[in-house]
């Protein structure tokens, strides 16, 4: 059973990744927030954050990315359905950004509050 599934599973996930690919190619949004969850993700290295912060910080940067992945969908299948304009249309990729609105907001104030202590030490260093 195992090995009858592996291929449909494979297959699968190459489509996922093809997906995934599709997305950072294709949306700018998602280029940002690719290069800004390495940018935390190094500082979080940097900064020595405990391995609760570690979770939360992939958590946050997580939810950003499949957020925008799902927004890149919306629009893909709104572009599809309705290629011209519609006020439905505009509102429905409107609705999806605003998903991802609210997922970026709740990793920049994660963010700050695993890295204030950080921020502050450094800060201090230099002046
Ligand atoms: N078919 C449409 N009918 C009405 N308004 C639309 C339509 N397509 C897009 N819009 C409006 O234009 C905005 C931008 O749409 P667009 O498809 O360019 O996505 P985007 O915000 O540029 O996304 P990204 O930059 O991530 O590709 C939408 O949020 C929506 O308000």
């Amino acid at each position: 059973m195992g090995i009858r599934h592996k291929p449909g599973f494979l297959r699968s996930l190459n489509q996922a990744w093809r997906g995934m690919i599709y997305t950072v190619r294709t949306q700018k949004h998602m280029q940002f927030h690719v290069v800004a969850g390495i940018s935390v993700l190094l500082f979080a290295w940097w900064s020595r954050v405990s391995r609760f912060e570690w979770l939360i910080l992939i958590l946050a940067i997580g939810s950003v990315i499949s957020a925008e992945v799902m927004n890149s969908a919306i629009e893909t299948v709104v572009d599809m359905a309705q290629p011209n304009y519609h006020p439905l249309a505009g509102m429905a990729k409107d609705v999806a950004a605003g998903a991802v609105l609210v997922t970026a907001i709740q990793a920049a104030v994660i963010g700050m509050i695993v890295f204030a202590p950080a921020l502050l030490r450094f800060t201090r260093g230099i002046f």
